[in-house]
C-alpha cells in the first residue's frame, strides 16, 4: 500500500471539527496525526501532509498563514472569507510554490451541484433569490454557501448581459429584502432543528425554479472534505470552491 497522508484536523472539537475525526479515521489512506482545537499550539500541525480547518471565522486565515509557513497543504471549510483575505492566501502562495490551499464554503456534493445548477439557470430567468436555512448556533450570516451561490449567479447574469431581478420595493423595515450580495438577495433563516439548507428561487413569467438543498446530517460534508484532502496536494495554489475538483468550475 503506497504511503498514508497524515492528516491534522483543526477545529478538532466542534460540530464539524469532530465529524471530520471520525471520517479520517475511517479512512485506510488517511493517517490522522493532530487534532487541535483553541488554546492549542498550532506546531503540532507541522508534521501534517495536509490540515483541514473548520475553525471560526475570526482565526481561520491566521491559521492557514501558518500553515503555508510550514510548507502544510490546507483543506478550509471554515467561512468567513472575503476578497480581500483570499487575495491574502493567494499572494502568500506565490511565495510557496506547491503548497495548495482549498477553501470550499460547502463540501457537501449535492450543494456543490445545487451552487452550479443554479448559476447555469440564472440567466434564463428575470428573477432570482437565495434562501439559506440554518441550525441557530451559527455565528455567520448570510452563509459562505449563499454567498459563492449568489456570486456565482451575479456572474453568469453579467456575461450574458441580464440585468437586475425586478423589485419596485421603495419602503421596507430594515433587512426585509435580505442582504444585496453583487445584486441578488439573499435572506437568512436560523431555526433549531436544522442542520444546514438552501433554496434558489428563478423566476418568470408564468413559471418558477426552485432548487433545494438539505444537508440533515454532518457526514454530507464528508465526501467532499476527504475528496479535497486527496487531492489539495495536486493543486498548487488557492482554489476557492469544491466545484474545480468535480469539473464544474
Ligand atoms: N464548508 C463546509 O462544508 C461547512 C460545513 C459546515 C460548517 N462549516 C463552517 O465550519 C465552521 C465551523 O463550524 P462548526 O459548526 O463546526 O462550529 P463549532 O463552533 O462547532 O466548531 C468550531 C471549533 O473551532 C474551535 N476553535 C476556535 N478557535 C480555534 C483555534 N484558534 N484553533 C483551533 N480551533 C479553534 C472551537 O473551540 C470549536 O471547537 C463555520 O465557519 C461553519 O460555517 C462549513
Ligand atoms: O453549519 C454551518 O455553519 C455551515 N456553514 C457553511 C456555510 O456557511 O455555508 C456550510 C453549511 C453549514
Amino acid at each position: 500500500m503506497s504511503e498514508r497522508i497524515k492528516v491534522a484536523v483543526l477545529g478538532a472539537a466542534g460540530r464539524m471539527g469532530s465529524t471530520v475525526v471520525r471520517a479520517v479515521q475511517g479512512a485506510d489512506d488517511l493517517e490522522l496525526v493532530a487534532t487541535l482545537d483553541a488554546g492549542d499550539d498550532l506546531s503540532a500541525a507541522a508534521g501534517a501532509d495536509v490540515a483541514i480547518d473548520f475553525t471560526v471565522p475570526a482565526v481561520t486565515e491566521s491559521n492557514v498563514h501558518a500553515l503555508i509557513d510550514a510548507g502544510v497543504h490546507v483543506v478550509v471549510g471554515t467561512t468567513g472569507w472575503d476578497d480581500e483575505s483570499k487575495a491574502r492566501v493567494r499572494d502568500h502562495l506565490a511565495d510557496r510554490p506547491g503548497v495548495g490551499v482549498l477553501i470550499a464554503p460547502n463540501f457537501a456534493l449535492g450543494a456543490v451541484f445545487a451552487m452550479a445548477f443554479a448559476a447555469r439557470a440564472a440567466a434564463w430567468f428575470e428573477s432570482v433569490e437565495v434562501i439559506e436555512l440554518h441550525h441557530p448556533d451559527k455565528v455567520d450570516a448570510p452563509s459562505g454557501t449563499a454567498q459563492h451561490t449568489a456570486a456565482a449567479i451575479a456572474a453568469a447574469r453579467t456575461a450574458a448581459g441580464v440585468g437586475p431581478s425586478p423589485d419596485a420595493t421603495t419602503q421596507e423595515l430594515d433587512g426585509a429584502r435580505g442582504a444585496d450580495v453583487d445584486g441578488v438577495r439573499v435572506h437568512a433563516v436560523r431555526l433549531r432543528g436544522l442542520v444546514a439548507h438552501e433554496e434558489i428561487l428563478l423566476g418568470n413569467a408564468g413559471e418558477q425554479l426552485t432548487i433545494r438543498h438539505d444537508s440533515f446530517d454532518r457526514v454530507s460534508f464528508m465526501p467532499g472534505v476527504l475528496l479535497g484532502v486527496r487531492q489539495v496536494g495536486s493543486h498548487p495554489g488557492l482554489t476557492v470552491g469544491l466545484e474545480h475538483l468535480l469539473d464544474l468550475g
